[in-house]
């Protein structure tokens, strides 16, 4: 895998859809659950089985999208297991190996690592052993281990299925696609602050995704002062852009709540619990916008004040081995993790 700076991702290996007429259907058929969820179902639902899973850690930034995503347009029937947040040599761990609180067996095959589901999934699997992943119980594989897929098909896949307050909910709404798209790119492209200045708001809106997720975890990483440095002053940049684009506005995009705010929600919660520490990125704030902006997000949207756990997400940074600065313990606080609003 090549490595820049010390950190690149390596690309998601499953990418497949969970679509009418595909190989993997929204399938319908009885739901059997009693959740609170369902009161609005009347006799004879028609509803999406308990096909699919969703394996996730609450200290993944990229697996906490799917989970919010997932708790907005209330697709409970979509099961999830938490692993532990303590990453080992290989890879995640379920309950069973690690009881960390709050981390859970899991279900299905009772595997002791989500290594063994991708093997299960493909023996010959090769690359690393990421979450989310999203799961199909009939077949016995991964539909999709791409956090962006899977927030994309959790906006719209089950419509037919939801009540209509649930279907009308679209979080990537036709008008607001080609700003929200430019967002994406940090994806899979190694974006930072070496670009020139943005010359409009949606390329400046893809820079500072890309610096501000992928920028984080490139000064985390970091194993010389120059690479260091070169990557903290675009990470500050983009928090600084950020600053401003989020100057008398609600939410990043339109007038609304959209993906765009989920996915910069994820990176900047967990800066909130670690990173200013952790990553040696102390800030310069305040960021009095990006923190109001965030605050509104935590307490007024159950969404994404469920899916936050701060102990996962700390103790998920502080027992990465891979990361520079050793950690014997894993720190208390901030408290409030979130100032209220
Ligand atoms: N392309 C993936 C990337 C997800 C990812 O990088 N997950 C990390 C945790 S945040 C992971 O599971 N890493 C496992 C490992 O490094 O062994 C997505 O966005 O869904």
């Amino acid at each position: 895998m090549e490595k820049t700076n010390g950190y690149k991702r390596a690309p998601s290996r499953f990418r497949n859809v969970i679509e009418e007429g595909g190989r993997f259907p929204p399938e319908i058929g009885m739901c059997f659950c009693s959740s609170d969820a369902f009161a609005w179902l009347k006799p004879g639902p028609a509803l999406p089985q308990d096909r699919y899973h969703l394996y996730v850690s609450y200290a993944c930034p990229w697996a906490s999208r799917t989970l919010i995503m997932r708790k907005l347009k209330g697709l409970d029937f979509i099961g999830v297991t938490i692993v532990s947040p303590r990453i080992g040599p290989d890879g995640w761990p379920f309950a069973t190996l690690d009881d960390y609180p709050g981390a859970e067996p899991d279900p299905l095959y009772n595997s002791r690592l989500v290594k063994d589901l991708y093997l299960r999934a493909d023996p010959e699997y090769v690359g690393k052993y990421t979450v989310p992943l999203l799961w199909d119980k009939k077949q016995h594989t991964i539909v999709n281990n791409e956090s962006a897929d899977i927030v994309r098909m959790f906006n719209y896949a089950f419509n037919s299925y939801l009540p209509a307050h649930k279907a009308a909910l679209d979080y990537y709404p036709p008008e607001l696609r080609g700003e929200i798209d430019s967002l994406e790119a940090w994806m899979y492209d190694d974006i930072n602050s070496a670009h020139a200045p943005p010359a409009s708001r949606t390329e400046a809106l893809t820079l500072i995704r890309g610096s501000v997720t992928d920028g984080v975890y490139k000064v985390g990483f970091a194993t010389t002062f120059s690479q260091y440095r070169d990557a903290l002053l675009p990470l500050f940049d983009a928090l600084d852009r950020i600053e401003k684009m989020l100057s008398g506005k609600v939410y990043l995009v339109g007038n609304r709540l959209t993906e765009a705010d989920i996915r910069l929600y994820v990176t900047m919660v967990s800066r909130t619990a670690f990173y200013l520490v952790r990553v040696s990125a102390l800030t310069r704030g305040p960021f009095g916008m990006s923190d109001r902006w965030l605050r509104r997000l935590y307490w007024k949207h159950d969404a994404f004040q469920s899916t936050t756990d701060f102990q996962h997400i700390k103790t998920g940074y502080y027992s990465l081995k891979t990361m520079r600065t050793a950690s014997p313990f894993v720190p208390i606080g901030p408290v409030p993790h979130i100032e209220p609003l």
